[in-house]
């Protein structure tokens, strides 16, 4: 199966993810007749409308057919209940971005015949600067790999994993990872309040030192550490910080914390594959 020159996209969910992904692929060339949203919400809807110029529809029943990909962009509690009723055509892309929901409980709520691929984005996608991790099962058509990566590279980078659990352990490291970094600013943020600084200028002193050191890592040419050193003068008073904070075992609590991410996320995929499976009774 080769790509189609001018691929349909059908977005079934049109919140905070569709929306940066929506404007990512029209930025990277995409026309707007090639994007469709299924949308209830009618405010929602009328904003795509309106900032995109593309057809909104109130379900995905009305748009999945045609489309040369689906992309599931709902809550993962809402997902069985947004794929009932589809009709994808077959051989299509379903393209999952939701936490947890695993492949087989996809496509048991799916047409046969459709290749489901499944990713974690993160929030920094809604400004073209997120990361996504995807997994396709063995089999998947290489012009369908090709289609899901082309869809989420318009959201910032990609990269690709060898096993479907890895998708866990990218939930903890960049799905959750943004909130580790807002946590941390605001306990600098804390800390500068706590030596005498004004709330203003530390909260301004901690989110654009963040700023700056994520600048410096965008720049690619030196790894973190490295980039550490360079901070960090002979005896000065970033080795006096760091070296507190060592003491304090960041490194074991950030081990412990994304283990904690990875064992919720695998929770999830458990509960949703549960809840997916017809009662008995
Ligand atoms: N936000 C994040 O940090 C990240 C989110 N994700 C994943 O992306 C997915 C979407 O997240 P996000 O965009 O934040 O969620 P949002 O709630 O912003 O968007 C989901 C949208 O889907 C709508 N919806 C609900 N049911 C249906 C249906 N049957 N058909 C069509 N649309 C429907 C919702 O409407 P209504 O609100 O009325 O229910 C809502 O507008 C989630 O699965 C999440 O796990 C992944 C990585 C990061
Ligand atoms: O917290 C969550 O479950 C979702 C998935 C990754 C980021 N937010």
């Amino acid at each position: 199966m080769s790509l189609p020159a001018s691929p349909i996209v059908a977005f079934i969910g049109g919140g905070n993810m569709a929306t940066s992904l929506v404007g990512g692929l029209l930025a990277s060339g995409f026309t707007p007749d090639q994007l469709r949203v299924a949308e209830p919400d009618a405010g929602k809807a009328q904003a795509l409308r309106e900032r995109f110029g593309i057809v909104v529809a109130a379900s995905g029943a009305e748009i999945a057919a045609g489309a040369s990909a689906l992309v599931l962009a709902v809550k993962p509690q809402q997902m069985i209940a947004a794929l009932a009723g589809l009709a994808p055509d077959a051989g299509a892309l379903a393209l999952s971005i939701a936490a947890g929901v695993r492949i087989d409980t996809l496509r048991s709520a799916l047409p046969a015949g459709v290749h489901v691929v499944r990713s974690m984005p993160n929030t920094p996608s809604l400004y073209g600067a997120g990361i996504t991790g995807l997994y396709a099962p063995a089999g998947t058509p290489e012009a369908t790999r090709a289609l899901a990566d082309r869809i989420l590279a318009a959201a910032g980078q990609t990269c690709w994993v060898e096993k479907e659990s890895d998708l866990d352990a990218v939930t903890a490291v960049s799905g959750s990872g943004p909130a580790y970094f807002f946590l941390l600013t605001e306990a600098i943020r804390e800390a500068g309040v706590a030596l005498g600084l004004s709330p203003e200028v530390s909260a301004q002193l901690a989110a654009r030192t963040l700023v700056g050191a994520a600048k410096m890592v965008d720049a690619g040419s030196t790894d973190v550490a490295e980039l550490r050193a360079q901070v960090t003068s002979k005896g000065g008073t970033t080795f006096a910080a760091l070296q507190s904070l060592e003491k304090a075992g960041l490194r074991p609590i950030f081990t412990e914390a994304l283990r904690a991410a990875a064992d919720r996320s695998r929770e999830l995929g458990d509960e949703f594959a549960a809840a997916s499976r017809p009662s008995i009774n």
